[in-house]
């Protein structure tokens, strides 16, 4: 007898477009979202779009609470929890980077509440996704969370950021070239679940972007509305596998370890990005797709170093010969590579 099943959770109204913070309570509305919201933020994006949204509240004379969060952490989450047990939120607002919308997704989670997201960056995937990602001591945990039921991403907000955001954003997508590699490898050797579907998806939205590289241009706000839809087309692959194996392979456990390692010193995509082109080596040898994967990233300016991501060509090996043990996730990187091997592919794929 057949007994599979599967619960695929999606955003239902995703507003794209210029302008379109100010249709945030309009987006909410829609939902029949009732009660006061709690605004999770950061400073940055508290100042650029979060107060925004708290007047046009006031303007209906709704008074949110805000959060304002400093690090990825589960402090911060906690943090969130509490001023929701006390606030007792109607629905939670995520605004923000990938930190402040995964600390919203991952409290709205806990309290059952519903969430949404307003990215202020184009920076990563999670934007839409089921998943949040905290590092926590010598590990990190992507666990199961709320999807956003509305994302709102303002292009002109997303186009005014710091250009290197963006290309941050196009390398995570970028990256999901060697994590569907890492995928099938593992649905091959482990038999770890995989979704055809998921896979395709993040394979195609990979290519498309890449396919527009040439109108991804600093300054230019239809940048950022194709690099956004990527975003969302990413995030909608990790909901249907219900994993970020879609967009999450050897490359993210690189990041994560150097999140560890060197903390603070480069942006999550850029690092993936790196990360990509060294298990692209991996898996498919010197005459294989790592030279694309580098084009792809140097033709959207993403770094392609160790020196643009300001990291020692050490701290590289450290990261690629000890990653494996971030967590439970099988890839190119079995249990684990040597460090002269780790040495080896970073030199000859010009990263170190
Ligand atoms: N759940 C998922 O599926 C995924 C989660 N992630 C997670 O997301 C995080 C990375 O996201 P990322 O966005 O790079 O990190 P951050 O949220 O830390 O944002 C990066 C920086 O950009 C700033 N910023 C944000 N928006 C603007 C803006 N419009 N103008 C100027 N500065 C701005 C932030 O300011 P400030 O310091 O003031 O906040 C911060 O300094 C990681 O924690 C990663 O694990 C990544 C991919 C997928
Ligand atoms: O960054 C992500 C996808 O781009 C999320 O993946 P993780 O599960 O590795 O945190
Ligand atoms: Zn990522």
């Amino acid at each position: 007898m057949f007994e599979k099943s599967t619960w695929i959770r999606l955003p239902r109204n995703v507003v794209v477009g210029h302008g379109v913070i100010d249709q945030t309570v309009e987006a909410v509305r829609e939902l029949h979202l009732q009660g006061q919201p709690l605004i999770v933020t950061s400073p940055t994006p508290r100042e650029i779009a979060a107060d925004r949204i708290v007047e046009q509240f006031a303007a209906e004379g709704v008074d949110p609470e805000i959060v304002e969060v400093e690090d990825a952490s589960f402090e911060a989450i906690q943090r969130v929890i509490d001023t929701a047990r006390e606030v007792d939120p109607g629905f939670l607002i995520g605004v923000g980077g990938g930190k402040a919308i995964d600390i919203a997704k991952m409290a709205s989670d806990d309290i059952g509440r519903g969430f949404v997201s307003v990215p202020t960056a184009a920076s990563h995937d999670g934007i839409v996704s089921n998943r949040g990602s905290v590092p926590d001591g010598g590990t990190r945990h992507s666990v199961a969370a709320e999807p956003p039921l509305a994302v709102v991403a303002d292009t002109e907000i997303l186009a005014n950021a710091p250009w290197e955001l963006t290309t941050a954003g196009c390398a995570d997508i970028i990256s999901n070239y060697t994590a569907v590699m890492d995928w099938r490898l593992a649905d091959r050797l482990k038999s770890v679940p995989y979704s055809g579907y998921g896979a395709a998806l993040s394979e195609m939205t990979a290519e498309m972007l890449v396919s527009n590289a040439d109108s991804i241009r600093p300054g230019l706000e239809e940048s950022s509305w194709i690099v956004v839809k990527a975003l969302v087309s990413s995030g909608v692959a990790m909901s249907i596998a219900g994993s970020s194996r879609p967009a999450s392979g050897a490359e993210h456990l690189f990041s994560h370890q150097l999140d560890r390692i060197a903390p603070g010193r480069a942006l999550h995509g850029h690092q993936v990005g790196v990360g990509s082109i060294m298990t692209a080596y991996l898996h498919s040898g010197e005459d294989g797709i790592w030279t694309d994967i580098r084009s792809a990233l140097d033709s959207i300016d993403a770094p392609t170093t160790a020196a643009e991501l300001d990291l020692e060509p050490e701290e590289v090996v450290e990261a690629l010969s000890t990653c494996h043990e971030i967590r439970d996730r099988y890839t190119i990187l079995g249990d684990g590579i040597e460090e002269d091997a780790a040495r080896s592919v970073a030199e000859k794929t010009g990263v170190i």
